[in-house]
Parts: structure tokens; C-alpha cells; sequence
């Protein structure tokens, strides 16, 4: 039975070498259940960005495996990696990277047109709370509103994963819970596995799992027996 979505073993990521060389990941050693809403805290630098765009997709290990399913993503090709980005990933980020010049439904509809199993736009807009205003423009949306695009064109394409990086950074703590929320009814109503990349170390109350990292590596994992929700965070 597969049980797990992602495994890493001896993951290493270095960027540059010789005496400019970084060592973002020292071997990293990770198993993500299927399902699970996880949050990765750490301090700037410690390589979370990194594993987090390496196990999307996005980025190439020099070191290690890193596997979705039993697929190996270390061994892929490059075609291969896309249509794995394209059938199973969906990404948020800190900064939405909405199109200007498009609607939120235009926005959603960029990745709905090429995905294999797409959800109707105006479907994941309503799912993101956004179902009157769909016909806006991003500049006519507030930051919150923007990043709840940025979702919805993340979720329609049914996304096995979640992949979002600092989601609520650019966010007040209003809209910034309202935005977790966001992301923990996609984790109940689609069963998307969600990784969480944060600063905020009360955001780790939500989770299945908490992943602490320093340094290039997991220092610390925790499994919280209970869960808060969103709108209990502190913030
Ligand atoms: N393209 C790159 N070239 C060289 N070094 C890089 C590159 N990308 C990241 N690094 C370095 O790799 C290390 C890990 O970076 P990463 O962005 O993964 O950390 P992070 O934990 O996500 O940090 P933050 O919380 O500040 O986003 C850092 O030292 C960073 O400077």
C-alpha cells in the first residue's frame, strides 16, 4: 500500500564549488505520509527552500534520492521532471506571482488549461472564498485576496502535493490565518499532501508533523497528537 508521498535519503544539495561552494542540504533524511499537512521551520538559510524545490520539481540534488511515491525524482530526465511539476505539484509562494494583466479566473485558467485533471477556475476560486470576484484583476485585489488566487490556480489542477513556501509572509494575521485555513480545507477536501515552509513557529500548531531543520539538515521531528486550528493560531 503506499502510504508515503515523498522519501529522502542522504539528500545533499551543493550550490557552487570549490571554495565558494554552499552546502544547502548535508544529507537529509525525510519521509512524508500521504496526507499530511507538515510545516518546516528553521532559520534563514538553513536550506528549506532548497528541499522544498527539490522534492517539487524544481530544482536538481548533486547528492542522494529523493523519491515521490516510488518514483525516483534524482533519476528523472528533464521532461519527465516537468510532467511530474505539471500532473502532481502545485506551488505557493511568498510573493503570489499573479499575472497583471489577467483576471483571477484568467490567472487560474493558465494552469487549468494544461493540467491533466483540472478543476473548473471558477470552481477553485469559490473554494478559496473568492467565487465574487473572479472577474478582478489582481491590483483590485487586497494582498490576502491576491495570495487566495495564487491558491486557487494551485489547487485546480488537483494537485497531489501542496508545495508552499513563506504562504502567509506578506500577510497580516488576519488574513494570514484565513489563508492557512485555505490550505487545511484543501489538505481535508482534496486529501493533497501540504508542506509548509515558515518563519512563523506558531504556524507548527496546525500540523501533522513539524519538521525542524538547521543547517542543511532535520534537526528535530514532532507529531502533534492535536491540532489547532487556523483561527486559534497565534500569530
Ligand atoms: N542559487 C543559489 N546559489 C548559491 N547559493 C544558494 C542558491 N540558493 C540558495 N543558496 C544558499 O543555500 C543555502 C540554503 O538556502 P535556502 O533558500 O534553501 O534556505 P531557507 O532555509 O529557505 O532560507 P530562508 O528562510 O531565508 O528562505 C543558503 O546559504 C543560500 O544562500
Amino acid at each position: 500500500m503506499e502510504t508515503l508521498t515523498f522519501r529522502t535519503r542522504e539528500l545533499a544539495k551543493v550550490y557552487g564549488e570549490g571554495r565558494s561552494a554552499v552546502h544547502a542540504l548535508r544529507g537529509v533524511d525525510l519521509d512524508i505520509p500521504k496526507g499530511e499537512i507538515v510545516v518546516l521551520l528553521g532559520p534563514s538559510g538553513s536550506g528549506k527552500s532548497t528541499l522544498l524545490n527539490i522534492i517539487g520539481g524544481l530544482d536538481r540534488a548533486t547528492g542522494g534520492d529523493a523519491f515521490f511515491r516510488d518514483r525516483n525524482l534524482t533519476a528523472m530526465t528533464d521532461r519527465e521532471l516537468t510532467r511530474y511539476r505539471r500532473d502532481h505539484v502545485g506551488f505557493v509562494f511568498q510573493f503570489y506571482n499573479l499575472m497583471p494583466s489577467l483576471t483571477a479566473r484568467e490567472n487560474v485558467e493558465l494552469v487549468t488549461e494544461i493540467a491533466r485533471d483540472p478543476m473548473d477556475p471558477d470552481t477553485a476560486l469559490a473554494m478559496v472564498g473568492l467565487h465574487d470576484r473572479v472577474d478582478h484583476f489582481p491590483a483590485q485585489l487586497s494582498g490576502g485576496e491576491q495570495q487566495r488566487v495564487a491558491i486557487a490556480r494551485a489547487v485546480a489542477k488537483n494537485p497531489t502535493v501542496l508545495l508552499c513556501d513563506e504562504p502567509t509572509g506578506a500577510l497580516d494575521s488576519t488574513t494570514g490565518r484565513a489563508v492557512l485555513n485555505v490550505l487545511k480545507n484543501v489538505n481535508e477536501k482534496l486529501g493533497a499532501t501540504v508542506l509548509i515552509v515558515t518563519h512563523a513557529a506558531s504556524q507548527a500548531a496546525m500540523a501533522d508533523r513539524v519538521i525542524h531543520f538547521a543547517d542543511g539538515g532535520i534537526r528535530k521531528i514532532e507529531i502533534n497528537e492535536t491540532k489547532l486550528a487556523p483561527e486559534e493560531i497565534e500569530w
